[in-house]
């Protein structure tokens, strides 16, 4: 595949379809409902977790192999079969209609690969080897984990917190830069990594408050 354009894609509320039942299938749907994603899967048999949440109603199934209907108002499609054919002609009929395909089995016939992710709250770092390593991704994920603890994701929402309202009462984008950039310093990020994080959410909102008042 050619070098891959990052995004973060909202997916609350849109239809996706996941097909096959196994394992891997199981993973991708418990990070696509962690996005609030509508899930549907379509296979012959599901794991006993996927028979849980097709009971609880927080997925819809249809037992039964794949068929092109299925890809019907669908946004995005997971091929995650144990059969190269199945995976193939999900991914072709898929890309026919313009969807967005993963195919688990063999990356370059989809046209997007699923990165490891840290999640710290708003704050998601997403590893991806363009789908040469997922073992190298998953490593890499570790090392992360213990260098970005909890504090991260609550630092971050308290910095789209002061960024909204600063948004809302400086006009001077140059004033708003500063204050924004005075925020995040080395300070902050030593206090966090050293787990002292009310006395870094302290001085992020002292930075703020002098940004604002400063003339
Ligand atoms: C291309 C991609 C397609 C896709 O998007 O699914 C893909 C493909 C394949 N994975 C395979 C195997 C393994 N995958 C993992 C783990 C993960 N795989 C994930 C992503 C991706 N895997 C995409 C590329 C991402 C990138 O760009 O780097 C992660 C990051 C995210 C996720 O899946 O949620 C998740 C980390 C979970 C976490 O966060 O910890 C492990 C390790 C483990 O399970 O611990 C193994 C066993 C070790 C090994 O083989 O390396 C095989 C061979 C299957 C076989 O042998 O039959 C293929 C097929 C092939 O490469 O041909
Ligand atoms: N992307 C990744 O991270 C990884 C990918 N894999 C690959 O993913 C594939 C799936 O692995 P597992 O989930 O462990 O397999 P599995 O054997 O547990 O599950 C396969 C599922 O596909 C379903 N299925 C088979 N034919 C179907 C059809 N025509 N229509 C709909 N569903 C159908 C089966 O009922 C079963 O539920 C394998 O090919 C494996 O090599 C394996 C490990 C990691």
């Amino acid at each position: 595949m050619a070098r891959c354009y990052p995004i973060s894609l909202v997916l609350a509320g849109r239809p996706c379809l996941v097909v096959g039942g196994g394992r891997v299938a199981e993973r991708k749907i418990l990070s696509l409902l962690a996005c609030e994603a509508r899930v549907r899967v379509v296979s012959p048999i599901l794991t006993r977790g996927l028979q849980a949440m097709a009971e609880k109603g927080q997925i819809e199934y249809r037992q039964g192999e794949y068929r092109p209907a299925d890809l019907e108002g669908i946004f995005l499609v997971v091929a995650a079969t144990n059969r190269d054919e199945v995976n193939h002609r999900v991914a072709r009929e898929a890309m026919e209609r313009n969807l967005l395909v993963n195919v688990v089995d063999d990356p370059p016939y989809g046209n997007f690969y699923v990165p490891a992710v840290v999640r710290r709250g708003a704050l998601q770092i997403a590893i991806s080897t363009d789908g040469k390593s997922p073992l190298l991704a998953r490593r890499i994920k570790e090392e992360l984990e213990k260098r970005y603890g909890p504090e991260y994701g609550l630092l971050a929402d308290l910095l789209g917190e002061i960024r909204a309202d600063l948004l809302e009462q400086t006009v001077d984008p140059v004033r708003r830069r500063n204050v924004l950039t005075a925020l995040v310093d080395d300070q902050v990020l030593r206090l966090l990594a050293a787990g002292e994080l009310e006395q870094a959410k302290e001085r992020v909102i002292n930075a703020y408050h002098r940004g604002r008042s400063e003339p």
